[in-house]
């Protein structure tokens, strides 16, 4: 079935946008340049959704389900309320694209049922293979029996880290350690960081930049890099669980308490003291903090690093994420790859180019 839409010369490919937040937004933009191959038939947020078998205006469509988020009484016909666990129209199907550019659970427990289904699947959530094992696992049998699956945006937002690892592998390679800056988030926030401003007022300008996750204590507390380092594990061949990285959180117990994003915002005053005496002390030694990831072998830890100033991993600026490989051929010197892992026009970008890859 898959095989014979593929054939059909005059049927552009229908494409559902999951998520319309900081990524799923800069990505509408840039659709049209993949006109007319491809047409937004599909555009959801958590609770509404906009969908035309014969395609949306991806503008008009945004403005729509931004009227029926300010109001259920606002909400123009073309806006249906749904319950955000993924049930796709039923027109929707083989061969048509579906990004996920949302952080939901859910959506990722849906990955390998839609690839069995013959969709194509784009995404930027790391919970489809960076989630449990087993989820991995099934995301990777359909893409072995010639399912596609774009998972780019997950790891740098896009830089070629996990390409370079996959062909490394392809090529024979053995890839036998891997360490890292894998936040852009944590990147940014420690980058000039010497303990002498708030942290607090950092992390809510990484949020405003849209650096960070839609809960930002998944980045402060390593998760949103554990998610990251398992992708990259698991590409390097190392069939690695959640529990088998050793992981420092930064998260403090006001923030743990945290119960929405007022209270969130509220306690990220509490990182303030303990960041501040971190940064001074390493300082005091010409020091500067990293907050790194490293798999060695099938040894994985992640956690804040007090670096010397000329150190491999203390460079880069901004919201850089910076990675180390080591392989056969890299045994000596590791090959290094580095560059902005973070913010919505980067991933944006990213989803993009795995979309094209998908459609050519
Ligand atoms: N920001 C970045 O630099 C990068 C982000 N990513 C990943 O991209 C994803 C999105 O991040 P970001 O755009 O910042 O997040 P946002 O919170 O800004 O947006 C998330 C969007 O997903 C929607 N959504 C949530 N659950 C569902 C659902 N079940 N069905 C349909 N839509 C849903 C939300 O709807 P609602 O408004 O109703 O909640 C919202 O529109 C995350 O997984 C993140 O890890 C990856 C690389 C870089
Ligand atoms: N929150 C993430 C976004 C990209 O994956 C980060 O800061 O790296």
């Amino acid at each position: 079935m898959s095989a014979f839409l593929d054939l059909l010369p005059d049927r552009p490919r229908r494409l559902a946008v999951l998520g319309a937040g900081t990524v799923g937004r800069a990505l509408l933009p840039r659709l049209a340049a993949l006109e007319p191959t491809l047409s937004l038939c599909l555009l959801a947020t958590s609770r509404w959704r906009c969908a035309d078998p014969e395609g949306l205006p991806a503008g008009a469509a945004l403005a729509a389900i931004a009227l029926a988020q300010a109001g259920p009484d606002a909400a123009p016909d073309t806006v249906q309320a749904h319950d955000g666990s993924g049930d796709l129209p039923a027109w929707f199907g083989p061969g048509d694209v579906l990004v996920d550019a949302t952080a939901s659970e859910a959506l990722a427990a849906r990955h390998a049922r839609w690839l069995q289904r013959g969709l194509r699947v784009v995404t930027a959530n790391k919970l489809g293979v960076g989630g449990p094992l087993i989820r991995h696992q099934q995301v990777r049998r359909q893409v072995e029996n010639g399912a596609w699956y774009g998972d780019a945006a997950t790891v740098g937002a896009g830089l070629p880290l996990l390409r370079c690892v996959r062909d490394l592998r392809a090529g024979g390679d053995r890839v036998s350690a891997l360490a890292g800056v894998l936040s852009g988030t944590l990147a940014w926030l420690f980058d000039g960081y010497d303990g002498s401003t708030p942290f607090s007022a950092r992390v809510r300008e990484a949020v405003a930049l849209g650096y960070a996750e839609p809960d930002p204590r998944v980045d402060l507390s390593g998760e949103d890099v554990r998610r990251k380092l398992l992708i990259l594990a698991r590409a390097a061949g190392q069939p690695l669980d959640a529990g088998d990285v050793q992981v420092e959180s930064l998260l403090t117990p006001a923030l743990l308490g945290a119960r929405d994003a007022a209270s969130t915002d509220a306690a990220l005053v509490s990182l303030d003291h303990a960041l501040s005496v971190r940064a001074r002390d390493a300082a005091a030694r010409g020091n500067v903090l990293r907050y790194v990831a490293r798999l060695d072998g099938a040894h994985a830890r992640i956690g804040l690093e007090s670096l010397p100033l000329g150190h491999a991993l203390a460079q880069g600026g901004a919201c850089d994420n910076r990675v180390a490989i080591w392989s056969c051929r890299y045994d000596q010197r590791p090959l290094v790859i580095q560059g902005p892992g973070a913010g919505a026009g980067v991933t944006a970008a990213a989803l993009l180019d795995d979309i094209r890859r998908a459609t050519t």
